[in-house]
């Protein structure tokens, strides 16, 4: 019987990062967090690109172009679409988590949703590296996490 999980050691993946400059003070915040993470779980900086996009909409075209390069193990999109100041709040949110999930399964490349959909600007700061920690981070373990695991099925 076999049970496939990987372990959170990256030192011989690439990944890639895309990041949504809309509400930037947050989003940020979260790719700083992804990068800290990435880089505490043995990736070298040298195998992370990042890329920035308009806003959480656009992030599962590039996810999926830098998906189809075949040079990244996984693939992180950080977003913050937050209701309160978001009239279309939830044709971006449910856009961006179809379109990610797409990415995702229309390339094989993991692609990681890292995308924070909150009420609030406050809520948002509390994931964003305080008190509800990072989801960037989050991110970042999972990539790792998601990469490794995809060679045990090569
Ligand atoms: O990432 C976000 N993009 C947002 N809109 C921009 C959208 O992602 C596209 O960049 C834009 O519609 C152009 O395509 C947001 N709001 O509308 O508030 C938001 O909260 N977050």
């Amino acid at each position: 019987e076999t049970v496939y999980e990987a372990n959170l050691i990256g030192s011989d993946l690439k990944i890639a990062i895309v990041t949504g400059r809309f509400n930037d003070f947050i989003t940020s915040r979260l790719l700083d967090g992804a990068v800290d993470g990435l880089v505490r779980h043995g990736v070298s900086k040298e195998n992370i690109d990042t890329a920035w996009v308009p806003g959480a909409f656009e992030l599962p075209l590039v996810a999926k172009k830098m998906a189809e390069t075949k040079k990244y193990d996984a693939v992180i999109a950080l977003g913050t679409v937050i209701r309160g100041a978001t009239t279309h709040y939830d044709y971006v949110c449910s856009e961006a988590a179809k379109g990610i999930a797409q990415a995702g399964m229309s390339t094989g490349v993991p692609v990681i949703f890292g995308v924070l959909t909150t009420e609030t600007i406050e809520q948002a700061i509390e994931r964003a590296g305080t008190k509800a920690g990072n989801k960037g981070y989050e991110a970042a373990v999972s990539a790792v996490e998601m990469g490794n695991l995809m060679k045990a099925f090569d």
